[in-house]
């Protein structure tokens, strides 16, 4: 199992949990967050040099994701959640070791 971590634009989200549905992930966490890439959110120039005036608002969605669905998944985000602009976004993904259903005790993938 994978976490797969994407930090999207907020106008996106629909997009992507839409996408995400279809292809079967089952759980999703939203969190609102801030963060910035390359660009340094908005930068300014103040005597010739830019400085960070800001964090952009982003939407993070985490899913942990059978291993088999890992590369169908990031696909689903990268074409729900491109503009072909900046600040567009990122996915990271990691391992998971163990999944838990409290209600159930299932684990393992069953509990995903
Ligand atoms: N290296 C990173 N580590 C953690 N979070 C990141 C990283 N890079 C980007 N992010 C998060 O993803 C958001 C969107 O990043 P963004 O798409 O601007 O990346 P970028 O590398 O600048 O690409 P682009 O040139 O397309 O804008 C950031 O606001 C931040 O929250
Ligand atoms: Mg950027």
């Amino acid at each position: 199992m994978k976490l797969v971590t994407a930090v999207i634009k907020p106008f996106k989200l629909d997009e992507v949990r839409e996408a995400l549905g279809e292809i079967g992930v089952t759980g999703l966490t939203v969190t609102e967050v801030k963060g910035f890439g390359r660009q340094k959110g908005h930068t300014e120039l103040y005597r010739g040099a830019e400085y960070v005036v800001d964090f952009l608002p982003k939407v993070k969605i985490e899913a942990v994701i059978d291993d088999k669905q890992v590369d169908q998944a990031v696909d689903a985000i990268i074409k729900a959640a491109r503009t072909g602009k900046i600040g567009d976004g990122k996915i990271f993904v990691r391992d998971v070791e163990q999944v838990i259903r409290i209600r159930t005790g299932e684990t393992g993938p069953d509990a995903v």
